[in-house]
């Protein structure tokens, strides 16, 4: 299944444009409304998406965020509803790769292997898992590798580049590049040392680089495009949800990728 990680970037490259990758809280802002979010992010131009299990103990999120996990922890997600909303989204005709993104004791409780068997039912194609550290992650590593899905490494500016090697053997889909040593949230800048951070990590790591932390706007996706072959956006989208549910996050999505029909 990482496969269809690897073909979303070469169409993208065709395409000569980088690959948009939105993310939403499951079951954010209600819990119904998840499905539609993930098909409107589809329709709008989204290449992938990912969807994002809520914790109680959101360490590396900042306020949007951590706001969203706890309206939908309060409205009752678990990792079983998040699974079904994907689920019930590929039902729906919902074709881009999805990644799971958490921290790690959701995992935990519902067991590595019944996870990587139900992602594979509902169409969920890699992990990102915020606290799990290589040296921890071997057990989910295994399931993941029997089973084709990825587990996408987090970097940032200040992994040493022994690290970026020892993350280098065992990533898969795409690595995900933090822009700035702090948490999730929108910021008018993007840092001025980005290029010289995603070329360091691009040359240790031979998969496509993904940018997530901070981007809101149009020309932050445009800059991100010129250094790397994704650019995530979650703050802003969370917010877009919160305002306008499917509706405004389509809107989002079609001006900062300038993908509107
Ligand atoms: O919200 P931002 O600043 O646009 O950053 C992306 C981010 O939201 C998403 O990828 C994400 C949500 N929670 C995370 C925790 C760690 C790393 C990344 C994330």
């Amino acid at each position: 299944m990482s496969e269809a990680i690897a073909a979303a970037f070469a169409k993208c490259k065709e395409e000569g444009r980088v690959a948009f990758v939105p993310f939403i809280t499951a079951g954010y802002p209600t819990l119904e409304s998840t499905p539609d979010i993930l098909l409107a992010m589809e329709a709008a131009g989204s290449d992938i998406i990912e969807v994002g299990m809520p914790f109680s103990d959101p360490l590396a999120d900042g306020g949007t965020i951590q706001a969203a996990n706890t309206v939908a922890l309060r409205a009752g997600v678990t990792m079983d509803k998040c699974l079904s909303f994907v689920e019930a989204a590929r039902a729906r005709g919902l074709k881009v790769p999805v990644i799971l993104m958490t921290y790690y004791n959701p995992i935990l409780r519902f067991g590595e292997e019944r996870l990587v068997a139900r992602c594979k039912e509902c169409g969920v194609h890699g992990f990102i898992v915020v606290d799990l550290p290589p040296e921890e992650g071997s057990g989910l590593l295994d399931a993941c590798k029997a089973s084709g899905l990825a587990l996408v490494p987090l970097v940032a500016p200040t992994t040493t580049p022994a690290r970026l090697d020892a993350i280098a053997k065992n990533a898969g889909g795409y690595v995900y590049c933090v822009s700035v040593t702090g948490v999730t949230g929108a910021r008018a800048e993007l840092p001025a040392d980005l290029a010289e951070f995603v070329a360091r990590v691009k040359a240790a790591i031979p998969l496509p680089a993904v940018v997530g932390f901070g981007l809101s706007t149009r020309a932050h996706v445009a800059s991100v495009g010129a250094v790397a072959e994704g650019a995530v956006m979650g703050s802003a989208i969370v917010r877009a949800a919160a305002a306008g549910g499917a509706d405004a996050v389509s809107a989002l999505i079609k001006e900062v990728t300038g993908r509107s029909d």
